[in-house]
């Protein structure tokens, strides 16, 4: 028998746990964990994404959509929270429980940390437009950006991420990394455009906007959905629509994305986006950085990579394909994931932000001594 088919027994033998009452669904992941790690075998990650947004049970894509954004929705996170921690944080422990043997790794290391916006900064709110970064998370990145270079890597454009987070000194990747800024306040740099560095997908701007213009129209009757322009790459949020609804706002996205052969369809939290089909994403915007500070073949690197959503994942495995620095999930919930550890919260982000700057404060004054 090869590991893929112990694995798949694994996964029925769990499902039919959980199935027959004695554990609750949400338990799955953890059993299947635990088997795992009993039998001593790899957790087969296509399992545990079919368990996760329905894609093993043959439905369409739009049923796919639709699955998972039940999954991650509140109601279900708030459900998992009173129970054991689940054998998955065992494979994906704490940033803040291990965080003596994190920057044990980094030690001789630049560390250089990049940091998902919604969702790991500020924490997700009903509309778009109102997730507002905490003062206190503000200071934090402030004084993480005195110590460290670090990159804001959102999915949002550059000029909406930049109004929430409002700090000059650091590095933007916006778009799900399409659009690339460096910092505005340095002394050499005018204001403007001086600081774009990359634009790889300049070309579908008058496309994109076509599509804006026509989801607009096409989803302006159902109560509840918005279209939201990110410049390079479109989102249609689900999040405020009636579940009866989510079907049918699906499926007139993908209608008119049938259209435009050149656009993909991808999703995040309770969202549907839109962008080219270009191979670019948050991970290759985070080896973009990383060349551009100067660190493209470099050993001497610890980058950090802090994020909550799908498109992190690119970021969490180009990480773990370069074997350096390491990938942090903000999760409550056992999800499929490239990260090697969790945090449960924004809250825990900038726990975990501040711990660094405290020990990189503390290691510079000892080596001062
Ligand atoms: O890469 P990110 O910075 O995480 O951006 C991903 C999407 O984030 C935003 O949507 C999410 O957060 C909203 C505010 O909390 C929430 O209402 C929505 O349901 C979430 O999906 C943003 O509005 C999208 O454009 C980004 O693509």
């Amino acid at each position: 028998m090869t590991n893929r088919n112990v694995n798949k027994t694994i996964v029925e033998l769990a499902m039919s746990i959980s199935n027959s009452g004695a554990l609750p669904r949400a338990a799955v992941p953890g059993i299947m964990a635990l088997l795992c790690g009993v039998l001593g075998l790899p957790q087969e990650k296509l399992f545990l994404k079919s368990l996760e947004d329905g894609s093993g049970k043959g439905g369409t894509k739009v049923n796919t959509w639709i699955d998972s954004m039940r999954a991650s929705s509140p109601t279900r996170v708030k459900s998992t929270q009173n129970q054991d921690p689940s054998p998955w944080t065992l494979y994906h422990p704490s940033a803040l429980n291990l965080f003596d043997q994190i920057v044990c790794e980094s030690k001789g290391k630049q560390i250089v940390t990049f940091l998902d916006y919604d969702g790991t900064l500020s924490p997700i709110v009903a509309d778009p437009d109102k997730a507002y970064m905490s003062q206190k998370m503000r200071a934090t990145l402030k004084d993480i950006a005195r110590h460290f270079p670090t990159a804001i890597v959102s999915g949002r454009c550059i000029d909406k991420v930049y109004s929430f987070v409002r700090l000059g000194e650091l590095y933007y990747a916006g778009s799900h990394g399409m659009d690339i800024k460096g910092p505005t306040n340095r002394r050499s740099t005018k204001k403007g455009n001086e600081a774009v560095l990359f634009q790889p997908a300049s070309e579908f701007l008058p496309m994109i906007n076509e599509v804006y213009n026509i989801l607009v129209d096409k989803t302006k009757s159902v109560p509840g959905a918005k279209v939201e322009n990110n410049k390079f790459c479109l989102s249609v949020h689900f999040r405020c629509v009636d579940e009866k609804s989510w079907a049918p706002l699906a499926e007139q996205v993908s209608l008119v994305l049938d259209r435009y052969p050149k656009l993909k369809l991808t999703q995040g939290r309770k969202v549907l986006e839109i962008r080219p089909t270009i191979k670019w994403d948050k991970g290759k915007a985070l080896e973009f950085l990383l060349e551009s500070l100067g660190y493209g073949n470099s050993d001497n690197v610890f980058p950090i990579y802090i994020g909550d959503d799908r498109t992190d994942e690119d970021a969490f495995k180009v990480l773990r394909k370069r074997g350096q620095g390491i990938g942090i999930l903000v999760s409550k919930i056992p999800k499929e994931t490239d990260a090697s550890y969790t945090l449960q919260d924004p809250t825990e982000v900038g726990q975990f932000l501040r711990h660094l700057v405290e020990w990189k404060r503390t290691s510079t004054q000892y080596h001062k001594l």
